[in-house]
């Protein structure tokens, strides 16, 4: 990786090998453009390839990322390479330091168009944890599990910026003694997700194989899929989630592309049941992904979940989403389902951390917590490997519970 000119730490998580993409605004120049972030500085992606790449600039013109996006794996490579060189060669400095502003004077907005969303079930964790808590006395893997990424669509316009106050939901749920009420949410938890973001779509009737994947998907950004559990709990039965899930989810500012995470590719676990083709992926190149994520609720790291060991990788959740010939659409979101490891504290929602709530979680502040509390503030962070030894930031998604209005 070649060095940058800017003085930036050789550990930062937003050093020359991550380059995400995001959209931001300041005080001094309101309107929304896109930017990429480098240290503690973002640079003003349209400014620079306005002066120095100039065929590039339509697709980085703003106000959101969907140009970009739809612009396809070429025109992304070629943008990362420029970006990259600006940075690197200090031929450039003067020209693309004017064109750097310090992160600290930005505010972030929703960078892309959500078009679809679409929330999968991944982690064999979390859905054996979830099993046993929703479905006791049965197995809790369904016998599906293994065979297909189960997911579910979502609702593409509650997905909302990092920072963004979620209003704690209301709903209907059932009591323990068994009467039906409506009311906020007394069960409301958090999901630490990694979401796809794609870029190309594809037309209706054809699917899209595990090796067009990096054709398709732009990137990833980090996704807090609140829940609120009683709604959950009383109205899946039998078509899954619907307003326990769909009244607000949260995505980081940043887009990481998917070429920053070269370093951070691994095996997936191995498969213990026979895949059919479409979703075989023993012979392709492997979408594992080492994603170290951290979850701080109040400021206190409650979890350490690690992307590696998802049953599902990205590729097959495409795959499968496609197999029955729906098209994609530039701006459709695709998220992982909850992060969730082996050891109790890599389980990436609170109803795994408080066990249904029977076990609360005990914070250094003195405080306990089995599901949210209004103030609550839950930030989702993760890191990846890099190139040589370095780390590779995602950045961070941030929600704060507003009381019921
Ligand atoms: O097992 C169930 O009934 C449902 C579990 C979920 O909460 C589904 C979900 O949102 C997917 C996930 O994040 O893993
Ligand atoms: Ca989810
Ligand atoms: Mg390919």
């Amino acid at each position: 990786m070649p060095a940058t000119w800017l003085d930036i730490p050789a550990d930062h998580p937003f050093g020359i090998a991550a380059l995400p993409y995001g959209v931001f605004s300041t005080a001094a120049h309101p309107g929304a453009r896109l930017g990429v972030a480098i240290g503690e500085m973002i640079l003003d992606l349209a400014a620079v390839a306005e002066l120095l790449a100039p065929s590039l600039a339509p697709a980085v013109a703003g106000p959101s990322l969907d140009a970009l996006l739809a612009a396809g794996p070429r025109v992304w490579s070629q943008v990362r390479s420029s970006v990259t060189a600006w940075l690197t060669d200090d031929t450039h400095r003067d020209q693309v330091g004017a064109h750097l502003v310090p992160a600290r004077d930005a505010v972030m907005q929703l960078p892309f168009t959500v078009a679809d969303y679409v929330d999968f079930y991944a982690s064999e964790q979390h859905a054996t944890n979830l099993g046993r808590m929703f479905r006791p006395g049965q197995d809790p893997l369904t016998p599906n599990w293994k065979h297909l990424p189960i997911g579910y669509h979502g609702r593409a316009g509650t997905v909302v910026s990092s920072g963004t106050g979620i209003v704690r939901p209301r709903g209907q749920r059932r009591g323990a003694d068994g009467e039906i009420t409506f009311g906020p949410s007394q069960r409301l938890d958090i999901e630490a997700e990694l979401g796809f973001v794609v870029g190309t779509g594809s037309p209706l009737g054809r699917s899209v194989g595990l090796t067009d994947f990096d054709e398709h998907v732009f990137g990833v950004c980090l996704v807090n899929d609140w829940s609120a559990r009683d709604i959950q709990a009383w109205e899946y039965v039998p078509l899954g989630p619907f307003l326990g899930k769909s009244f607000a989810t949260s995505v980081s500012p940043w887009i990481l592309p998917l070429a920053a995470l070269d370093a951070a590719r691994v095996a997936p676990p191995e498969r213990t049941v026979p895949l059919l083709p479409y979703l075989d992926d023993a012979a392709t190149p492997p979408w594992g992904l080492d994603v170290r994520l951290e979850v701080r609720l109040n400021g206190h790291v409650v979890s350490r979940p690690r992307f590696e060991g998802m049953y599902w990788t990205g590729a097959q959740m495409l795959a499968h989403m496609t197999a029955n010939g729906a098209s994609l659409r530039t701006g459709d979101l695709y998220a992982s389902g909850t992060i969730s490891g082996e050891r109790a504290d890599q389980r990436g929602s609170l109803i795994e951390l408080s066990w249904g709530g029977a076990e609360p979680l005990s914070l250094p502040d003195g405080t306990t917590r089995t599901f949210l509390s209004d103030g609550d503030e839950v930030v989702i962070t993760a890191t990846a490997p890099g190139p040589g030894g370095t780390v590779i930031g995602l950045g961070e998604v941030r929600g704060r519970i507003l009381p019921s209005g």
